[in-house]
Order: C-alpha cells, then sequence, then structure tokens
C-alpha cells in the first residue's frame, strides 16, 4: 500500500526511494528528489513515463497502488487536471468554494475569479464556460485553497495554442503573487521551458535530466537562449528537432 506521510515543514516535496507499481510492472524505481518550497518545476517524459503517477503519488491520491518508499508534502495540497472538474450542476463560484465555509471564503472566492479574469462570471454556470475559462475557474478554486503546492497535470493540454499561451502568463503571474511550489506536468517542451524554473525528465523510472533554467521572466517564445534549453530536454526525451518538425507536419 502506498505511503504519504504529511508534514507541515519545508522544503515542499521530498521522495525518497519512491517506488510504485502497477500488477508487475514497476512505473517509478526509486525516485530521490527534493522540490524546495516555492519552486515552479516543470516534469516531461514520455507517454506512459509515469508522470501522472508521480502527481498522483505527491497528492496523496494512489491508494490501491503498490508502492514503497518515503513522501513528504505540505499539508494544503490543490491539484489541477486537464478538464477542470466543475460541477455542471453548480454555480461558478460554488464550484470555487466548494469544499470551504464562511463568508470569509466566499469573498476569497470572488477575489480568486477576479484574479483568473473571470469577475462577473460568478453566477454562470459551467457550461455557460469556453475551455479556458473553464480552467481559469479550476486555476481560482485551487487558489481559494491557499496551496502550498500546486500540482497540475496537463492544465492546458485539451486548449487551443492561443488560449494556451494566455493561460501560461495568468498562470505564471499566480505564481509570482503567491508563490506556491509548483509541479506542472506536461508533454510541451516549450511550455516547461517558458514557464519553469527546474524541468525534470522522467525516464525508465527515474528522474533521467533535472534541468534549471536559468532565464529571466517573463520569457518568450523566441528567445534564442532558451533553444540551448529546448535542445537538451528534446535530446534527453530522445527526440531530435529533424523528427519534431517532421511530426509537427503530420
Ligand atoms: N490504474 C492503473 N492501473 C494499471 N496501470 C496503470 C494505472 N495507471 C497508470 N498505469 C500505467 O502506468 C504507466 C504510467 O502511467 P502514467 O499515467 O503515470 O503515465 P504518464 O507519463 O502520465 O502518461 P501520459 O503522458 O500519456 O499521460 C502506464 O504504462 C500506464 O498504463
Amino acid at each position: 500500500m502506498a505511503t504519504h506521510t504529511e508534514q507541515l515543514t519545508r522544503p515542499a516535496v521530498r521522495l525518497q526511494g519512491l517506488t510504485r507499481s502497477f500488477a508487475d510492472r514497476t512505473v517509478l524505481d526509486g525516485i530521490d528528489l527534493d522540490l524546495p518550497a516555492g519552486q515552479f518545476t516543470a516534469l516531461l517524459g514520455h507517454s506512459g513515463s509515469g508522470k501522472s503517477t508521480l502527481l498522483r503519488a505527491v497528492a496523496g491520491l494512489d491508494h490501491e497502488v503498490t508502492g514503497s518508499g518515503q513522501l513528504t508534502a505540505p499539508e494544503r495540497v490543490s491539484v489541477v487536471f486537464q478538464d477542470s472538474r466543475l460541477l455542471p450542476w453548480r454555480r461558478v463560484l460554488d464550484n470555487v468554494l466548494l469544499g470551504t465555509d464562511g463568508k470569509e471564503a466566499a469573498e476569497r472566492g470572488r477575489a480568486a475569479l477576479a484574479e483568473v479574469g473571470l469577475a462577473g462570471r460568478e453566477r454562470a454556470w459551467p457550461g455557460e464556460l469556453s475551455g479556458g475559462e473553464a480552467q481559469r475557474a479550476a486555476l481560482a478554486r485551487s487558489l481559494v485553497r491557499e496551496p502550498e503546492l500546486l500540482l497540475a497535470d496537463e492544465p492546458f493540454g485539451a486548449l487551443d495554442a492561443l488560449t494556451r499561451i494566455r493561460m501560461h502568463t495568468l498562470l505564471r503571474e499566480l505564481w509570482e503573487r503567491h508563490r506556491p511550489s509548483v509541479l506542472l506536468v506536461t508533454h510541451d517542451v516549450d511550455e516547461a521551458i517558458v514557464l519553469a524554473d527546474r524541468v525534470l525528465v522522467l525516464e525508465r523510472g527515474r528522474i533521467g535530466l533535472d534541468l534549471t533554467i536559468d532565464r529571466p521572466h517573463p520569457r518568450s517564445y523566441r528567445d534564442p537562449l532558451l533553444g540551448e534549453y529546448r535542445e537538451r530536454l528534446l535530446t534527453a526525451l530522445g527526440v531530435t528537432e529533424h523528427q519534431g518538425a517532421q511530426e509537427d507536419h503530420q
């Protein structure tokens, strides 16, 4: 049975020899990793490499998984998924407030919606929101809990390219204001290097590459100095630029 030890002490996340298996397949194979408090980290890896498994372990959402090792995570953790997971029968503000109570929480909910650009949409139904707006509401719902750790599993994966770029700016701004530790799971190398200060590559159950992105924010996709990081990450993922370009045109 997976163990999940929560402590109030920092660094935000510590994994020691973390192993997770499904049947006879070991997905995470003795991972040692510290995520310092307040750091914005992205996690890349091939499909099936175990990114979501790792994120779920940190979130304490993997009770049915066989595992061992030590895991320390903060008390207040929020998770954002690829789909907003808003309850369709509750209005936007009520979704944001779910699991909180008190008048003060309602004020925080309104403030969080304003922060993500949804002021005035408190009484809208989730079905009336666009995909990007729904993800904004999901971010507001996570913010209202004032998380020490924000876990995000492909939160922009279903959005169009333009909305995605806007959401990148928003997420980074929210991070700068609130400074939670962030672990962002993504397939998108550019998303990782534009947003994160540290990028990890999960490979054969271990952290195959641990790269610090030493460029100031806000970062531009066009920054040629990011090219070097992109190259290293693509190489770690076993993708050449040529292959990537071919795939883009398929
Ligand atoms: N509940 C489960 N039961 C059995 N196998 C599982 C389960 N969840 C995940 N796996 C397997 O564990 C491996 C890692 O899955 P995981 O979802 O963590 O990968 P991922 O890197 O997040 O993939 P993707 O990028 O495609 O979302 C995969 O081979 C997957 O089939």
